[in-house]
């Protein structure tokens, strides 16, 4: 199977700061839905953004398509699809102008899949984005990642915001994105949906990677991802709860 990203042996620590992401080394294989897991600063979009070039770490290696990323970051940013938990797209003009002003940006011709995503995801493309919820801007940031046709999306909380019927659409297109043999990296909180999707799950605490390992091998040894999650975390008592409840 072709590896698709590679960290290896990564450390990068924020300026004037001891926070940051410490001795990472990740194989990600073409064709995966590929977990990050961990509360708030335990360094998801911190790996996401060495993944994107944004940052450059001061230690190890990362290769996205056999290329190495901050010396390629143009060139590896053209051929991945992101989306942000936090939906970065202007507020000016309507939804459509802004589908239509990332068309053209990405060089799109055929508007097709455009007209479907936002059929599919019931999207007023008409309204003003100033005027959208922050569900509605999500639908907008969603199509314009998912209209154009690439190999690898990174998503960091995809569904924040969306309600329960655009969740349940928006993994459906995610499985089918998949059995396309699309690879896929999800930042998820939800512990449900990386155990519904996922194919490898990764859990980070303080910016260390604590578990990597497969969901076939977790259901092997009669694990959940609520089980590792909580005893990684140490919450005492949860388990026991969920087990009574049981
Ligand atoms: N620009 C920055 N400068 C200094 N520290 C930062 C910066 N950005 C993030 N951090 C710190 O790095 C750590 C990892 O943050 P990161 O944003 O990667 O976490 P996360 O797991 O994505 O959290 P969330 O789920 O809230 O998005 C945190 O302690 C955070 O405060």
């Amino acid at each position: 199977m072709k590896e698709k990203i590679k960290l290896e042996n990564l450390t990068m620590i924020y300026p004037r700061s001891d926070k940051g992401v410490f001795d990472i080394d990740i194989k990600i294989q073409q064709g995966q839905i590929f977990g990050f897991m961990g509360p708030s600063g335990s360094g998801k979009t911190t790996l996401i953004r060495i993944i994107l070039g944004f940052i450059k770490q001061q230690k190890g290696n990362v290769w996205v398509n056999d290329l190495e990323v901050w010396n390629n970051n143009d060139q590896i940013n053209q051929t991945i699809g992101f989306i942000s938990g936090e939906p970065i797209i202007p507020n000016e003009g309507t939804g459509l102008d802004y589908l239509l002003f990332y068309a053209k940006l990405r060089e799109i011709k055929d508007l097709t899949k455009m007209h479907q995503l936002i059929e599919y995801f019931e999207l007023d493309a008409k309204s003003l984005i100033k005027k959208m919820s922050k569900g509605m801007k999500q639908k907008v940031a969603i199509i314009a990642c998912l209209m154009a046709d690439f190999d690898l999306y990174i998503l960091d909380e995809p569904t924040a915001g969306l309600d329960p019927v655009m969740q349940a659409k928006f993994i459906e297109t995610i499985v089918e994105m998949r059995n396309q043999g699309k690879t896929i990296v999800l930042c998820s909180h939800i512990m449900d949906e990386v155990e519904q999707l996922c194919d490898q799950v990764l859990i980070l605490k303080h910016g260390r990677i604590m578990y990597n390992n497969t969901m076939a091998n977790i259901k092997k040894e009669n694990l959940t991802i609520q089980k590792i999650f909580w005893d990684i975390y140490n919450v005492k008592g949860f388990n026991e709860t969920i087990k009574n409840q049981n």
